[in-house]
């Protein structure tokens, strides 16, 4: 299996407040990866890192043999990486297609077919072919949240980061997020930040466990849920 992205000695600080503390991690080619942890853990930091929105105090990051710490975050997207964020990122006056072909002219710049084409492939994938023509911001929230995601596969993205993509999803729409996400692998290597737990265990191959900016555990579900360190960390008594 091959290492998709890595870190070494990842570190961020802000203000003497180490956040993020000298985090070496291996993304292996076609996972899934849950990336939990407390409140306040580190772990928006740390993908920020990862996609180039902050910059890091110290430590590497290297994608597919590269090294991409010093990378602005638009040419990492164009390498292959795309996120979404906890906090919508939708153009709520344009319409769907709008918002997703926004996304696909960054890979495919003005070629107007190959952009529709790709449009109606993304809306295909999450769901919302028939919301096309509608305006973002009448959407509901869940679809919402699966237009952001439409918006990230528009740019067919070797890994995908998904900041707690089912916070505020009705129960039917996690269970679509959920095969949404395992017919994206292993093309698209998934890393994904989730506090809803049994997201985590049905969906992840492998969970990452950050606590006051370092990984405490890493393992299966089930060697996750097992670990003592973790329950006494995060997931309680239960
Ligand atoms: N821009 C910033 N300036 C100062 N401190 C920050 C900044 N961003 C994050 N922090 C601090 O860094 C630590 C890690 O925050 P971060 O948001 O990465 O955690 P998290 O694990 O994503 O938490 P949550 O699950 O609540 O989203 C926290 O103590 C937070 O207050």
């Amino acid at each position: 299996m091959s290492v998709i992205l890595s870190t070494h000695g990842l570190t961020r600080a802000f203000s003497g407040h180490v956040a993020v503390n000298a985090v070496d991690f291996t993304l292996n080619e076609g996972e899934i990866r849950a990336l939990i942890g407390p409140n306040g853990a580190g772990k928006t930091t740390f993908v920020s890192m990862l996609i180039g929105r902050i910059a890091p105090s110290a430590g590497r990051i290297r994608f597919e043999d590269q090294d991409v710490t010093d990378l602005p975050a638009h040419l990492r997207v164009s390498r292959g990486m795309a996120y979404t964020f906890q906090i919508t990122s939708v153009f709520g006056q344009l319409s769907v297609e709008e918002n997703v072909a926004l996304a696909a002219r960054r890979r495919l710049g003005r070629d107007r077919v190959a952009v529709r084409a790709e449009v109606e492939h993304a809306l295909a994938r999450v769901g919302l072919t028939d919301h096309i023509g509608q305006t973002a911001q009448d959407l509901s929230y869940g679809h919402q949240r699966l237009l952001e995601i439409a918006m990230g596969l528009a740019q067919r993205p070797r890994l995908l980061i998904l900041d707690e993509p089912t916070q505020g999803l009705a129960e039917n729409e996690i269970a679509a997020f959920k095969t949404l996400i395992r017919s994206l692998v292993p093309d698209t290597t998934i890393l994904l930040i989730e506090h809803n737990m049994s997201v985590v265990m049905e969906l992840a191959d492998r969970i990452t466990v950050l606590n006051f900016g370092e990984i405490l555990a890493e393992g299966t579900p089930v060697d996750i849920h097992a670990n003592p360190l973790v329950q006494n960390a995060y997931l309680g008594s239960g």
